[in-house]
């Protein structure tokens, strides 16, 4: 069957990713530890490992862009959409863009914070969509007020409910 080609999850469990062009909102390796921190929320809920490559073939390429940006999903300047990631897939599959007319940051104040974006994003990536449920974290407005947990009940179950099969095949 050829769900493992644009199927409602990705078919291995450890994923690559790449960081593209980076925000000059925040130091590199700000952003590095932070994109990190969002992928563990999700490895630790579904089993899945994620190592970072520093190619262009990697599963999941992450990039911050602004308006047109080569897929058929322009961004809209500052605020609006935040940012935006393709579902499980070859190619362009997972491939997660951060829109950078927004003012990215690592906590609170102004701007958006981006380990919580991050992990609306990656959820995307894996292959969930959105929640009708304010507190999770996959809910489709932005919410700073996120617990450290981030990750609601809804979250892991809708997670481990994709992938913990994988894990015990
Ligand atoms: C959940 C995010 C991390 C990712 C999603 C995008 S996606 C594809 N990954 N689901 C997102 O950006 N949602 C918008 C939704 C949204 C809210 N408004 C908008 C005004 C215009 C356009 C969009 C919006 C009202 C004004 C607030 C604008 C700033 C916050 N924007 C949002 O919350
Ligand atoms: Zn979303």
């Amino acid at each position: 069957d050829y769900s493992h080609i644009q199927g409602t999850r990705w078919n291995k469990n450890v994923l690559t990713y790449s960081i593209g062009r980076y925000t000059r909102d925040l130091p590199h390796s700000t952003v590095e530890s932070l994109l990190e921190s969002a992928f563990n929320v999700w490895a630790r809920a579904s089993g899945l490992t994620f190592v970072r490559l520093h190619t262009n073939s990697a599963d999941i390429r992450v990039e911050f862009v602004t308006n047109a940006h080569g897929d058929f999903y322009p961004f809209d300047g500052p605020r609006g959409t935040l940012a935006h990631a393709f579902g499980p897939g070859l190619g362009a599959g997972g491939d997660t863009h951060f829109d950078d007319d927004e003012f990215w940051t690592a906590g609170g104040g102004t701007g958006f914070n981006l380990f919580v974006v991050a992990a609306h994003e990656f959820g995307h990536a894996l292959g969930l969509k959105h929640s009708r449920n304010p507190e999770s974290v996959m809910y489709p407005t932005y919410k700073m007020s996120r617990p450290s947990n981030l990750l609601s009940r809804e979250d892991v179950a809708s997670i481990s409910a994709l992938y913990r099969p994988l894990r015990a095949a």
